[in-house]
Formats: C-alpha cells, structure tokens, sequence
C-alpha cells in the first residue's frame, strides 16, 4: 500500500501534541542513570540490569532467579498459585495446563468475538460527543477477554467482575512493600479489596463446581481445559489452582492491554498522517467487514502501529526478578536477596538501537522499509522472554489489532485539549483517561 499524500493529512490532534511522544518520568531517570552509570545500577537491595545485553543476561539465566517473591504483591489478587508467582516444576506444570487455550490458532477463534465487542463500545458514540476512550475500550476488552476465554454466561458478568477486580487491582498498584503493610494493619483498602477477592471467588468456585460436574456451556474452552487438563503424569489443577488461573488471565488479560491501545489511539491521531494511513489499509483489506483468519497478515502497517505502541509505551514499564543465587554481570557483584528489575521502556528507547527513537513510525516494522529491523527478544521486550514469557501475548496483540481496525473503520476521531500524562505500577496507562472528540 502506497503512503497517503502528505495533502490528505488533517490535524487531528492541538498544535501541543503534534509529534509529540509522552514520556515517563521514573522511566526517563532509568535511561539517565543507564547513561551515566552502564548496564548496572544499585539502590540498596534494588539492583537494576538495563540495556539488551543485561537483558540478554537475564533471559538467558532463569536458574538464577525467583518470580514468587518478585511478583507476591499479586497475591492478593491472583492467589498463591498463579503462574506469575510459580517457580519451577510447579510453574512449568501450570503452564503446560493453561497454554493450550492461547495457543495462536486457538486465539484466531476469537476474532469474531473481539470484533463485536469493539463494535458494541464504537457504535454507540454519536458525531460531536466527547468520550474517554481508554476508559470505554478498558470494558470493551474486559468483556471481550472474559467472553473470548470463558464464553458468553461469565461475560454477561464482566461489569461484575469489572467493580471487584477494580478494588484488588488498586490495592495492587503499589510498592510490594506498600501492600505488605496494608496486610499487616489491615487497613480500609485492604478489607474493602478482600471482600471484592471474596466475591469473584464465590463467582468462580460455582463456576468450577459446575464444570466438575460436566456442565460447560459450548464457548467455556478455557475453563474447561483449566479444569479438565492432565498433564503427562495424569495430574490435573486443584479448585485454586483453577481459581488463581482464571483471575490471574481476567486481570492480567485487560489491565496491560487497554493501556495499550489508548497509546496506540493516541500516538495514531497525534503523529501526522498514521491514522490516515492506518484507516485506508483497513478500507483496502477489510472494507467495512470485521478481520478473519486470513485478514490479519494483510495488515501490515495496523501490525507495525501495534508494535510501535508497545515499544514507545510498553505498559511493563519495567518487570522484577528475586536473586536466588549471586553472581556477576559488568564487573559488578549482584548479591543472592537483591531484587534485580529490567527495562523494556529503557531498551525501546535507546538510540543505538532505534533511529530517531522517540519517533512513532510503525513502518519501521515493515519489510519493505531500509530501517527494518531483524529484533532480537533482548532489544524488543514488551512481554519478555524466558520461562515467564507473557503467556497472552498473541491475545493481546490480535485484540489490539482488531479493535483498532473496528474503530478505524467506524470513526473519525481528534484529539481535544487536555493533561495527557503516564501512570503506572501494573500498566503504564494515561493516568486521566484519553479524551477524544468523534467526528462527523
Ligand atoms: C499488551 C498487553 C500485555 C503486556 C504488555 C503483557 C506483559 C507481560 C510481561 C512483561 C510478562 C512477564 C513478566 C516477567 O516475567 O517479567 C507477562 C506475563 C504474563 N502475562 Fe502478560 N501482557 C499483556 C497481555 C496479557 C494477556 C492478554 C494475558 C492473558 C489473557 C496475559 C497473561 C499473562 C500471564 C498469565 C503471565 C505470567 C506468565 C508466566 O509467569 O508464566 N498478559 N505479561
């Protein structure tokens, strides 16, 4: 597909914002300290490994290290089996019974679904209103991520889930430390998060009890391999281990996600000519029909949009390792008890990397542009690499890439006046929401 004509252009988003990459501030002062000190940075027992080749390090040795005690401030909403705090044989047998429903031709299935929820948030904005997109395509994918994994019945229940898992995740977006302390004294926010835990395990315990006793409805795959699974030794998951998955893949699923695509909304209408671009591809491969299973290779430059996103804005904006064993990376002694944390938006950003970094130029995944780049797991990172490797990234991916080719397809849109900034400890997200205005 030829680039639009720089006279088809419009301005679409406040002079302010033209061009303009958002930057995070704890992010910016890793990259400085990355400058200034190389690869390795300590803060008393925070130890930061930045760059491709501390990331390569910590790919490449997973004996090392520990995710429980990295990620146990998720317990609280995740449970004390989850994948994300499992080490070992436990993690590696977890895995093996939750993989098979994420599976990429698994995924293709689901587009229908992504599409129909996309359309059902999209069509309902009228010419001339103003909305906060983050925050409508953060229940679009909720929804969308609840019916794709657990059918039509737990979706029907997505606001439910929405309003509790809301209360856990607040408590969760803080220091681990910060969320030891609110164990410890028991605080309003605490007990509020607990009887929100208490609820969507009553939710999903009948749920369970219901599938133990053969009754899945025809769209439950995921609940259904959860629960029925057996690993090569003929062991299946307990009722919690059953539990923690759910929650773990509801949260996990829509938090990282919906951040992403606000990013991608707002890089798309503040970087000159990509919505238009983006918005004739999907007229030229789609029409006005949702993507199916052959569509989404032919959509190259919305592909290149999804990437350029999670590089710019990755929503782990860095992610955390506990130091089981010590040893020695740059010259520097990492000790065993030190918590070791890497970052993806350190890396996405470094100019010996990319050219113009701070650049949002989704070509510059494509094969037919000069800069295309062959990346390594180490230089592009958004859902890291190892053992631990995001398990949904093709889930989140394909929606991103279906709900943006829905609201491409279905609605012109600008930016309006307003304090666009980063928040994050779970996601990088827009901390006040995106507001868009829709057009005629
Ligand atoms: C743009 C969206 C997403 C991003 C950026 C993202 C990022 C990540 C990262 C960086 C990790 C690894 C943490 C580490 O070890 O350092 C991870 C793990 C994980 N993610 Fe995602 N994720 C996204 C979407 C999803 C979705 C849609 C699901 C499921 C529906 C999901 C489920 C999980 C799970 C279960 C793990 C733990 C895997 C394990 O420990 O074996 N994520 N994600």
């Amino acid at each position: 597909m030829d680039p639009v004509p720089e006279s088809a252009h419009t301005a679409r988003a406040v002079a302010r914002w033209s061009g303009h990459t958002v930057s995070y501030p704890p992010g910016e002062i890793l990259l400085a300290a990355y400058r200034r000190r190389g690869p390795v940075t300590g803060i008393g027992r925070y130890v930061y490994l930045l760059g491709p080749e501390a990331n390569r390090f910590v790919f490449a040795h997973s004996e090392l290290f520990r995710w429980r005690e990295a990620f146990e401030g998720l317990i609280p909403v995740d449970g004390s089996t989850s994948l994300i705090v499992s080490d070992g044989s436990a993690h590696r047998r977890r895995r093996r019974l939750v993989q098979p429903a994420l599976h990429h031709r698994q995924v293709e299935s689901y587009l229908e679904i992504m599409a129909d929820n996309a359309d059902a948030t999209v069509d309902e904005w009228r010419p001339g209103q103003r909305v906060d997109l983050y925050r409508q395509f953060r229940s679009a994918i909720r929804r969308s991520t609840i019916e794709s994994l657990f059918g039509r019945r737990l979706a029907a229940e997505s606001a439910f889930f929405g309003a509790q898992l809301q209360a856990l995740l607040d408590l969760v977006d803080h220091l681990p430390q910060v969320v030891t302390w609110q164990r410890r004294l028991r605080t309003r926010q605490w007990r509020r998060a607990m009887r929100a835990r208490a609820r969507v395990d009553e939710r999903i315990a009948s749920e369970i009890s219901r599938a133990r006793s053969g009754s899945i409805d025809d769209d439950d795959h995921v609940l259904a391999s959860l629960v029925h699974g057996r690993d090569e030794t003929g062991d299946g998951l307990s009722d919690e281990e059953v539990r923690d998955q759910v929650v773990t893949l509801i949260a996990a699923g829509f938090e990282t996600t919906s951040a992403a695509a606000a990013w991608a909304v707002y890089a798309m209408l503040t970087t000159p000519g990509v919505w238009e671009r983006a918005a004739a591809e999907v007229s030229e491969v789609l029409g006005d029909r949702p993507p199916g299973r052959q569509d989404l290779a032919r959509l190259t430059y919305l592909d290149g949009v999804v990437h350029e996103t999670l590089r710019l804005y990755p929503p782990a904006v860095v992610s955390a390792r506990k130091v089981a064993t010590g040893f020695e990376f740059g010259g520097r002694e990492v000790r065993a008890g030190s918590m070791l944390l890497y970052s993806p938006y350190v890396t996405h950003r470094l100019p010996e990397l990319w050219s113009e970094p701070l650049r949002f130029r989704p070509e510059r995944w494509m094969t037919t542009d000069p800069d295309h780049p062959k990346r390594g797991l180490h230089e592009y990172l958004p859902f890291s690499a190892g053992a631990h490797r995001c398990i949904g990234a093709t889930l989140a991916t394909t929606e991103l890439t279906v709900m943006l080719a829905r609201l491409l397809a279905r609605r012109d849109l600008c930016l309006p006046e307003q304090d666009i900034r980063p928040t994050s400890f779970a996601a990088m997200r827009p901390k006040h929401g995106l507001l868009v205005d829709i057009c005629e």
